[in-house]
């Protein structure tokens, strides 16, 4: 365009001219799209390359203490922010740059133009001014990232009262209980808390230094273009210099403010793939490379990594054996202060005490979740910390006492007891039979592939005691894929009088075999197991079987006699309706009907 002016002026042919510009312009045009689609596919494979280091650090060697750390969850928040599209990826930071390198030559472009028209002091001037106010705009981008990032306990906690708010899952309790006006000023109070500083910190970090920065960047564009009108005005230039000097000494004008193609992304990016390092790091302090995929963390790091992991066969096929075992979740008071427990290979094992006594945590111990702090778990004399942990794993069939409801069909519900036989479906039906809910299922829209999840179109909700006996079906199904310790955490909470009669009948035949472990409030659901340990002050404090506890008057005796209490009261004054839960075998010599009798 400037040799075109040029002509002009001259009254020369400016028609191949114009063509050769039109070509540039179109050649512009055609390639354009050629820089975001190629940022594009960088910035997928990096993004991809990113979460799966995301879910590597999550399922694999993320120790649940560290997991369940706040620091991490902070990290976590944020990392997981920029993979649902709410904050810039890694990907999108590596896009940035790739677009800043336009920027860039388009810059060093112009001040050599600038040389060449009106000399090195006036590229020299555009150039640094230029820089300074790149580089003092994006010191202050990287100050309130900082900040940002500081602040993001509060931005969780503001997160967490929205989905709250807007979500399905706690819609009904917030109704019933009237929460709305609550938990709408509990939002506003903890997004004054976020955003307060965060704006504070935009105007003065972001606003107040631009205005110098501009000041500069004035400064310099006003020496060059003043230079530029000099030596127009002098004569000293040609058209063509003239053109091509003013436009040159625009570009740098322009340059540095705030890239709106790469400037958040890099700089956020860059912060989401910090948060992804910084967890990856948090979970090698307490799990390093050398464990394995282990998943077992928390203290006795230096031992673990001693010892090298070895694949589980069947087991136990003796005893599973807590052995003065003490444990304190961090920085809590100790839950188990000398725990001796021993679960027999093939035998069913009951454990009983009051909420808080430690039963779930024995079960997080025992799936290496968490690591005593002193004592040791053996598996037929094998530390557990030498075990595989994912090996460990598949030997266990567990029901939590918060088991997970799947927003999947019932199906899968099931066979993700063992997600390498999940497609095996008479072992499915089998083990929804064994559980009691293959009925229930059968009776489903689309029997046992109807979506457990009545949002979904075609989906359908069960109830709590329907899910708590599908999660008993989930581990059953394990037991069939080959794991041989069962662990049931409140295996009866959610059921009616008939379903848990039904799972006392059954108790038997569904642990036969087995190591298992059960943990329940419920004495019709612990009384037939083989042992039973009594829970309290941390340690076990009673160990038999029912009617050796029940003989012995002590703690068991005391709470079975208050619950079979309560119901003989309910009833009047009368057994019978907890006699009907609690049927006996012919061995028994006792239940809590005779009990209440007897006494
Ligand atoms: N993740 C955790 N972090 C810190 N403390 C915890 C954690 N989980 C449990 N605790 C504490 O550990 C103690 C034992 O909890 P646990 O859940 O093992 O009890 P429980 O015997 O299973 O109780 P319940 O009968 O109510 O289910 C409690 O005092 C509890 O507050």
């Amino acid at each position: 365009m400037s040799v075109m002016l040029d002509r002009l002026a001259s009254g020369g042919d400016e028609l191949p001219l114009l063509a050769a510009a039109f070509g540039c312009f179109l050649v512009q045009q055609v390639l354009a799209p050629f820089q975001p689609a190629l940022g594009e596919a960088i910035a997928r494979r990096v993004d991809r390359r990113c979460l799966h280091r995301l879910l590597a650090v999550s399922f694999r060697r993320a120790p649940i203490p560290a997991l369940e750390d706040p620091g991490t969850l902070d990290k976590l928040a944020d990392i997981r922010a920029a993979f649902d599209g709410d904050l810039p990826t890694p990907g999108r930071a590596v896009a940035g740059a790739l677009a800043l390198v336009a920027r860039y030559s388009q810059l060093v472009g112009a001040v050599v133009l600038v040389a060449v028209v009106l000399g090195a002091p006036a590229a020299v001037a555009v150039g640094v001014s230029a820089l300074v106010v790149r580089f003092g705009q994006r010191g202050s981008l990287g100050r309130f990232a900082a900040l940002w990032d500081g602040l993001a306990g509060a931005r969780r906690r503001v997160l967490y009262l929205r989905r709250l708010a807007a979500g399905p899952e706690a819609a009904k309790e917030i109704r019933v209980l009237g929460l709305r006006g609550w938990l709408s000023e509990r939002h506003r109070q903890a997004s004054e808390e976020y955003l307060g500083p965060l704006w504070a910190g935009r105007r003065r970090l972001l606003a107040a230094p631009f205005l110098g920065y501009a000041a500069v960047g004035l400064a310099g564009a006003a020496y060059a273009l003043v230079e530029l009108a000099r030596a127009g005005a002098g004569g000293t230039l040609t058209v063509l210099q003239l053109a091509i000097g003013a436009q040159a000494v625009l570009i740098p004008i322009r340059f540095g403010v705030y890239f709106p193609e790469s400037d958040v992304q890099t700089q956020f990016g860059v912060q989401a793939y910090r948060a992804l390092a910084d967890l990856e790091a948090r979970v090698e302090r307490v799990s390093p490379p050398g464990a394995g995929t282990d998943p077992v963390a928390g203290a006795g790091v230096a031992a673990r990594t001693q010892l090298v992991a070895r694949p589980v066969a069947a087991s136990p096929r003796g005893e599973i054996r807590f052995q003065d075992v003490h444990f304190a979740y961090p920085g809590g008071s100790p839950v188990f202060a000398g725990l001796d427990l021993t679960l027999p290979a093939g035998r069913s094992t009951a454990l009983v005490g009051l909420n808080g006594a430690g039963k779930t945590t024995l079960v997080k111990l025992l799936a290496g979740f968490y690591r005593p702090d002193q004592g040791t778990i053996s598996i037929d004399g094998r530390d557990l910390r030498e075990l595989d942990g994912d090996s460990w794993h598949r030997q266990l069939a567990v029901i939590f006492q918060n088991f997970i409801r799947y927003e999947l069909t019932a199906a899968e519900n099931i066979g993700l007891g063992a997600p390498g036989r999940r497609g095996d479906l008479a072992a499915v039906r089998d083990a929804a039979r064994q559980a009691s809910v293959l009925d229930v299922l059968d009776d489903l829209p689309a029997g046992l592939a109807t979506p457990l999840y009545s949002r979904h179109t075609g989906g359908q909700d069960l109830s709590g005691g329907q899910w708590q006996r599908v999660a008993l079906a989930r581990a059953l199904f394990a037991v069939r894929a080959g794991a041989s310790v069962l662990v049931l955490d409140e295996p009866t909470a959610h059921l009616d009088v008939r379903a848990e009669a039904d799972f006392y009948h059954r108790f038997l035949e569904t642990t036969a075999g087995l190591t298992s472990l059960v943990i329940s409030h419920r004495f019709s659901t612990v009384r037939r197991a083989d042992h039973i340990a009594v829970l309290e002050r941390g340690r076990v404090v009673e160990y038999g079987d029912h009617d050796g506890l029940l003989a012995s008057g002590g703690r068991y005796a005391e709470m079975f006699a208050l619950q079979a209490r309560h119901f003989v009261d309910l009833a009047g004054g009368g057994a019978e309706p907890y006699r009907s839960v609690g049927a006996r075998r012919s061995t028994d010599r006792g239940g809590p009907g005779t009990v209440e009798v007897d006494r």
